[in-house]
C-alpha cells in the first residue's frame, strides 16, 4: 500500500513542488499518494474566513477551530478501515530528525499534515484531534517560519526518500549524513586534479578496505568538527553496543 499523504493548507500552490522530481516519480510509480486540500473549502462565509483575533489580546491572528474541525473530520474518516497520524508542523514541536523520518516511513501508511499560519491554530483543535487520532507536533528546527508548508515539503521528502524503491541505489542511504548518527564523508569525481586540488590518493588506490576505513575516519572527523553534539550521542550509542 503506498504511503498516503493529505496536506491541509490555505496555500495549496505552496505544495506544487511535490509534483516534481523524486516525489513526482514516486507518485507516478504508485509509491506515494499526495492529496492537497485548501482549508478554505471548509469555510461557509462569503470571505472564506479562517482566522480571527486572539482571546486575551496580543498581536496577530489565530486560525479558527471550526474549519479545521470540519476539514480533519472529513479527511481523517475518508479511508474506511484506516487511521491516519495527524502531523502538525510547529516551532514548539518535537524536532523532526532523520530518526523521526525513518520511524514515520517504517511505521505509518497515512499521514495528514495540518499546515498552520498566522500565530497558529486554536489549541482546542489539538485537544480534539489528539483525543481521536495519533497526533504529532513536529518542528524542523529552532528558527521561526511563517507557516507549516515549508516544513511539510521538507518532512515529505525526508520520509518519502526512505520508502522502498524510492532511491535508485538504496546502499547510498546507508552512508549519507545522519544515517548511523554520523555526517557523510567527502565525495569526489573526475578530474583527479582540479585547480591544484587533488583527489585523496586512497580513493584512486582501488583498495576497498582502505577506502572504507578512510571514509569512516572522515565521517568521524567531520562529525567531531561540525556537530560535536552528534559525536557525543554516537559515542554513547557505540559504547553501549
Ligand atoms: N515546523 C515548523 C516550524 C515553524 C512553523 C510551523 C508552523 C507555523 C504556523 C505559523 N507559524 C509557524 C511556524 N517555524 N519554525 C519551524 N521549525
Amino acid at each position: 500500500m503506498p504511503l498516503r499523504l493529505d496536506v491541509v493548507t490555505i496555500f495549496p500552490d505552496y505544495l506544487a513542488p511535490l509534483e516534481l522530481s523524486l516525489l513526482g516519480r514516486a507518485r507516478r510509480e504508485g509509491l506515494l499518494e499526495v492529496h492537497v486540500h485548501d482549508l478554505r473549502d471548509w469555510t461557509h462565509d462569503r470571505h472564506r474566513t479562517v482566522d480571527d483575533t486572539p482571546y486575551g489580546g496580543g498581536a496577530g491572528m489565530v486560525m479558527r477551530p471550526e474549519p479545521w474541525g470540519e476539514a480533519l473530520d472529513e479527511i481523517c474518516s475518508s479511508q474506511p478501515g484506516r487511521t491516519p497520524r495527524i502531523v502538525v508542523p510547529g516551532p514548539g514541536g518535537e524536532v523532526f530528525d532523520q530518526a523521526t523520518a525513518s520511524r514515520l516511513a517504517e511505521q505509518e501508511d497515512w499521514l495528514v499534515f495540518a499546515c498552520g499560519r498566522y500565530e497558529g491554530i486554536d489549541e482546542r483543535v489539538y485537544e480534539e484531534f489528539s483525543s481521536r487520532y495519533p497526533l504529532s507536533v513536529l518542528s524542523l528546527g529552532d528558527y521561526v517560519l511563517n507557516g507549516g508548508e515549508v516544513a511539510v515539503l521538507a518532512m515529505t521528502e525526508a520520509i518519502a526518500r526512505l520508502l522502498p524503491g524510492m532511491v535508485g541505489n538504496e546502499a547510498s542511504l546507508a552512508e549519507e549524513s545522519h544515517t548511523g548518527g554520523l555526517l557523510e564523508y567527502p565525495v569526489y569525481t573526475k578530474p583527479a586534479g582540479w585547480r591544484g586540488h587533488e583527489v585523496p590518493e586512497v580513493l584512486l588506490s582501488g583498495h576497498h578496505g582502505r577506502i572504507e576505513a578512510w571514509r569512516h575516519e572522515q565521517r568521524l572527523a567531520r562529525t567531531e568538527q561540525r556537530r560535536p553534539d552528534l559525536m557525543e550521542r554516537y559515542r554513547t550509542i557505540s559504547s553501549s553496543e
